[in-house]
């Protein structure tokens, strides 16, 4: 009676994901509309919205474990309902349930509603984190308008940390009644390794040397530049680094360039003068996913996605997001683009999003999702890896057209990619850190914020413009954590999308290990069906198989492995490492004299 049992559970499978589809469509139209118009009505529909899927979810999970699922022959079945066994949040009691969804709405309302007043004129108090305040982190060069913005950004997103102390304790409820020990390891049971903790703890080993080398060139420029308030030999002071969280750096090469005085390798004045528009942005996006025999975006995306701020006073979300509305047609972005270079790279970023929709949306719901967390990212990310080289930017005519290649120059563009890869690994790794410990108990809600700091320190090296004490809670001021999204899926990426880079560059012939003149940091995929078509083979396996699988299906093994972004970064840690000796520049850092109390 397995077989009768297997074929009566095949056709309830079939009326689950039917009816998973209508409801998934219908509780993400509810937090576009809110995300997109953060008013009282529209918080009111989504959490109604949102209980009631609970509660339909909670009946079918009563039906689906009735199933003997465990010992069916059919592996794809068994995975189906191996992955719908596991009822997630909505096992939460639906008061608590309504309880921690109100609690994370209104954390992320703070954040996205967050003003500070202008440091140069303090009657001017509307600056939003975006466009004003980012700006301020890549333009200034003063260090107490950046101190300002940094402290102030800070002293208006702190303002949750009670509600984050219930958010913990609601989602680790959630988690026992899963029967996960907290929901750390509810999150990591994504990866679907037993040992995932270890494999990152590992890839991060491997990566620190090449970290060490950047962060002690930078602060050897930095000092330069600012003088005795960057210490020779101490942690960088961390709203120096042109980002409001010191993740990526790209905006002190300006003044830090291996070889200045070559042409500016920057794209956003070409952009400007040529009069590029968002819209236009993400054209260039779309054509670029084209031209490898990709998906072109369908036309409610261009309908229904908001590619820019809007301009009616409305209060929205605008950390950059990608949208799947799992019926097949519609699928948005939501960004507050600016007219700039990094903005078109988060621009191919959040495509990437929708192409892997796209290419996996024949699925069943349950497998419409990355192999894991981190491919997902990965896809726009290997995009731009193309699209950053000079020979690209010269090529869609955002160079300067009399722009020369030289080694000396290759140097400067690899310098200027390592300042977003490389910065950002620590700061990718110890995000998750903080919180795996927060969730199983080791970090407790009075020393929430001086244990950030210390992992701020020990890993990135990067330390607070002034003192912190537990009055104040820096992790808020950074929008995953208030918006309950996991990070470790950006480690994971910045590292796996070097693996997928190398075997695209290999099947578009632009990457060989033995001839010199087709080196990985200048490989540009643009135009090879042959590299498209095998990255579309990995993407339409969506979460249909083990992720190790979907990487051997494109790359032809099953490993995460550091070494595709270190062989990528070579030739930039060879010239590090003897301007670091040649300039005496002390290499790592010793303990802050900041204090947290
Ligand atoms: C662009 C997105 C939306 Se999925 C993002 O959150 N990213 C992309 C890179 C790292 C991380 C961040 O901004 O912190
Ligand atoms: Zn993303």
């Amino acid at each position: 009676e397995i077989e009768e049992e297997e074929l009566r559970a095949r056709t309830f499978m079939q009326i689950i994901d039917s009816r998973d589809a209508t409801l998934s469509n219908k509780v993400t139209l509810a937090s576009w509309a809110y995300a997109s118009n953060l008013t009282e009505e529209n918080l009111q529909y989504q959490l109604k919205v949102s209980a009631e899927a609970a509660k339909q979810i909670k009946e079918d999970w009563q039906e689906i474990i009735k199933y003997n699922w465990r010992v069916f022959d059919d592996g794809d079945l068994k995975r189906k309902f191996e992955k719908y066994s596991i009822l997630g949040v909505s096992a939460l009691p639906e008061e608590k349930y309504s309880k921690r969804e109100k609690i994370i709405s209104d954390m992320e309302a703070v954040y996205a509603k967050a003003k500070i007043c202008d440091y140069k004129d303090q009657e001017r108090c509307d600056l939003a984190l975006e466009p004003e305040i980012t700006r301020v982190f890549e333009t200034s060069r003063d260090p107490e308008e950046l101190k300002h913005a940094w402290v102030e950004w800070r002293k208006k997103t702190r303002i949750v940390r009670d509600l984050y102390k219930e958010y913990v304790d609601l989602s680790n409820e959630a988690a026992r009644l899963n029967n996960f020990t907290d929901y750390t390891e509810m999150w990591l049971d994504d990866f679907e390794s037993s040992d995932f903790r270890q494999q990152v703890q590992k890839l991060w080993e491997q990566l620190k040397p090449l970290y060490l080398q950047i962060h002690a060139y930078v602060r050897f420029q930095l000092r330069k530049k600012y003088g005795d308030i960057v210490s020779e030999k101490g942690p960088i002071p961390a709203h120096l680094l042109g980002n409001m969280w010191a993740q990526v750096w790209e905006h002190v090469e300006g003044f830090s360039q291996p070889f200045p005085g070559k042409v500016k390798l920057e794209a956003t004045p070409e952009m400007v003068k040529q009069n590029y528009t968002p819209f236009k942005m993400f054209k260039l996006a779309e054509e670029f996913f084209v031209s490898l025999n990709l998906s072109a975006m369908p036309p409610l995306f261009w309908e229904r996605s908001i590619l820019e701020k809007p301009n009616d006073g409305r209060e929205l979300v605008c950390h950059a997001s990608a949208w799947d509305f799992y019926d097949g047609k519609d699928f948005r972005i939501k960004q507050c683009t600016q007219v700039n270079e990094g903005d078109l790279y988060t621009a191919h970023h959040e495509m990437g999003h929708i192409q892997y929709y796209l290419q996996y949306k024949h699925q069943p719901v349950i497998f419409r999702k990355g192999a894991n967390s981190g491919f997902h990212e990965a896809v726009g990310d290997v995009m731009s890896l193309s699209v950053s080289t000079t020979k690209h930017l010269k090529k869609i005519g955002l160079l300067d057209s009399d722009f020369t290649e030289d080694p000396e120059v290759s140097i400067n563009n690899l310098y200027k990619v390592g300042l977003d890869k490389i910065a950002f690994l620590p700061f990718g790794y110890l995000m998750d850190l903080w919180r795996w410990d927060v969730f199983s108990g080791k970090i407790t809600p009075d020393e929430y914020n001086c244990k950030w700091w210390e992992l701020r320190e020990k890993y990135q090296g990067v330390e607070p413009p002034t003192n912190r004490s537990e009055e104040d809670f820096d992790p808020a001021a950074k929008y995953h954590i208030v918006a309950n999204v996991p990070y470790i899926r950006y480690f994971v990426s910045f590292i796996i999308q070097f693996q997928f880079h190398r075997a695209l560059c290999e099947k578009a012939d632009q990457y060989d290990p033995n001839d010199p003149t087709k080196k990985l940091h200048e490989c540009d995929i643009y135009q090879s069906a042959a590299a498209g078509n095998a990255l579309a083979n990995m993407l339409q396996m969506g979460s249909s198989k083990p992720w190790p699988e979907a990487m051997k299906e494109l790359t032809g093994q099953p490993n995460m492995d550091a070494g595709a972004l270190l062989e990528y970064f070579d030739p930039l840690l060879k010239w590090l490492k003897a301007e670091n000796k040649k300039n005496g520049a002390f290499i790592g850092w010793e303990s802050s004299n900041k204090k947290c109390s």
